[in-house]
């Protein structure tokens, strides 16, 4: 895939005779970088701070005898992304459940944030799972008290897994939720919670402040922002915002199987400074997969493609342990056919080291049940029991056909071809070609950030409209508590003012 950046900067390196990296030519490589990153979902000022830095470390640099100049701007490249990966670092949850159990502190706390439908529920089932598969005892929170048929789905979610779920009704306090949870799993020696919440705009504040009042309550270890790698530059405001509102500490990028593009995972780890986690490829309970940064960069520049089944199988979910809690309910559910049994030769993301225990009917992948909220992400193939099919080798295509990357376009635009033709030529057309693209970038920029705010005006509205709902059934409810409380006062008030007669009074009476 990254054949075709080179392919695209090798022009740049022959017309300036391998001698010296100068501005003119940097411009126009960089143009042409810039858009192949835009069209990645990389988010416009992390493109720019790129940008930025390759021309700063590479403008003036003369080029040695024999070097290629395509090559020197790649592995800068290459150098600049991976500093992003490392200074967001590494995650592993698993990881720090043990060490907290083992120092025996108490449950583990995870809150899960998020806007609506990014697959937050989901990912929390297939948390669960992965916990539980790793033989950490779980236990779930209902903390989205405001979408009708959240709590049912956790539910479903958590009776699936065999996961003990904590919740209330509906228009209930979520930290009460996330709190009780809590409680419950000190009270039962449980090594995790994990906090399901309400998906917020980022914008609606008095949610955004809801989120914040969770997070002091439960004091949680770790907060995950969930994220749909689909929706692009969105999901890249929303960390922003998010992360501003409830500083997390990692994210998940669901749905990286329905044709991602995969810039958001770049853009997250610069803006944030702050590792991705998991990524999710599927919607099956073990459809998600820890993220390696090195193989990630490694699959970017580097020549061999590799598909979402190789995805999707690299990273095959520990066996289960028998179930601890003594609270589990146990279902017989049919298993289906493994998804992530056979461990790809090479692997985008890499599998997690656990320790090797028998695997049981219990503990094969399983259906998701059917989720209440609208599906958002094109229907995921679902993976092949056969093993992965072999990373696919370049094949030139004819000059000008676009083709997709694996994560649909990051670094993955075909640049044409035309070797005899005139240079000069070629390069007005490209000039002319990048151009247009600009322009229909912008106006693509323009209509999303349109559609964004249409979105998050009704979303604020739907917010205002559900909190005058519950301000409303609060009131009623303490009007109804105050009718309660006024009857028996009335009626304690009404036998205090009875009189009782002594013998005396009687006889005084009678006569
Ligand atoms: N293809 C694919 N679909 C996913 C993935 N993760 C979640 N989904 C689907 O995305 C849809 C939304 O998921 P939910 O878990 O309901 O989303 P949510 O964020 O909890 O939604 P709200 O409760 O409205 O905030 C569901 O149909 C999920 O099955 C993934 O990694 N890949």
């Amino acid at each position: 895939m990254f054949d075709k950046l080179k392919k695209a900067l090798s022009g740049a390196a022959k017309s300036i005779g391998q001698k010296e990296i100068n501005e003119k030519i940097l411009d126009e490589t960089l143009l042409d970088l810039q858009i192949e990153l835009l069209e990645s979902d990389v988010a416009q000022e992390v493109v720019d701070d790129l940008s930025a830095r390759l021309k700063k470390d590479l403008l003036g640099l003369k080029l040695e005898k024999g070097q290629d100049a395509s090559q020197v701007i790649e592995s800068k490249l290459q150098e600049i992304v991976a500093g992003i990966f490392a200074r967001a670092g590494r995650l592993d949850i698993v990881e720090k459940i043990r060490a907290k159990k083992e120092a025996k502190q108490g449950p583990f706390v995870i809150v899960f944030l998020g806007i609506n439908g990014t697959g937050k529920t989901t990912t929390v089932a297939k948390v669960g799972n992965l916990l539980r598969k790793s033989g950490i005892s779980v236990v779930v929170a209902a903390g989205d008290t405001h979408r009708a048929g959240a709590i049912e789905q956790l539910t479903q979610h958590a009776e699936r897994l065999s996961l003990k779920v904590i919740a209330q009704r509906y228009g209930a306090d979520p930290s009460a939720v996330g709190r009780d949870a809590v409680d419950y799993a000190k009270k039962h020696y449980i090594d995790a919670v994990l906090i399901d919440t309400a998906g917020r705009m980022q914008t609606s504040k008095n949610l955004m402040d809801e989120m914040s009042k969770i997070v002091r309550v439960v004091k949680p270890d770790i907060k995950l922002f969930v994220g749909d790698s689909l929706a692009g530059n969105d999901t890249i405001n929303q960390a922003r915002e998010f992360f501003q509102y409830a500083n997390f500490d990692g994210a998940i990028l669901t749905k990286i199987d329905a044709d991602a593009k995969g810039g958001a995972a770049i853009s997250i780890a610069h803006l944030t400074s702050k590792p991705i986690a998991y990524v999710g490829v599927g919607q099956g309970y073990d459809d998600m997969i820890p993220f390696d940064p090195d193989k990630f960069i490694t699959s970017l520049f580097g020549s061999a493609a590799v598909s979402v089944q190789d995805l999707m199988s690299a990273a095959p979910l520990p066996p289960s342990p028998p179930a601890t809690e003594p609270e589990t309910r146990q279902e017989e559910v049919e298993p289906r056919p493994a998804t992530a049994a056979v461990a790809s030769g090479s692997p985008i993301f890499a599998p997690r080291a656990v320790e090797e225990e028998p695997i049981t009917k219990d503990d094969h992948d399983r259906d998701l049940p059917p989720s209440p909220s609208p599906v958002q992400a094109s229907s995921p193939p679902s993976p092949p029991p056969s093993p992965p099919s072999p990373p696919q080798s370049y094949v030139p295509e004819p000059a000008r056909e676009e083709k997709k990357s694996r994560f649909g376009g990051l670094f993955g635009r075909k640049k044409s071809s035309d070797d005899g033709g005139n240079e000069e030529k070629r390069r007005r057309e490209e000039e002319e070609d990048n151009r247009r693209r600009v322009e229909d970038l912008n106006r693509r920029k323009e209509e999303d950030e349109e559609r964004q705010r249409r979105k998050e005006e009704e979303q604020r509205r739907k917010d205002e409209e559900q909190q005058r709902k519950r301000e409303e059934e609060e009131r009623k409810r303490k009007e109804k508590e105050e009718k309660k409380k006024k009857r028996k006062d009335d009626k304690d008030s009404s036998k205090d003012e009875v009189v009782y007669l002594t013998d005396e009074d009687i006889e005084d009476l009678l006569k």
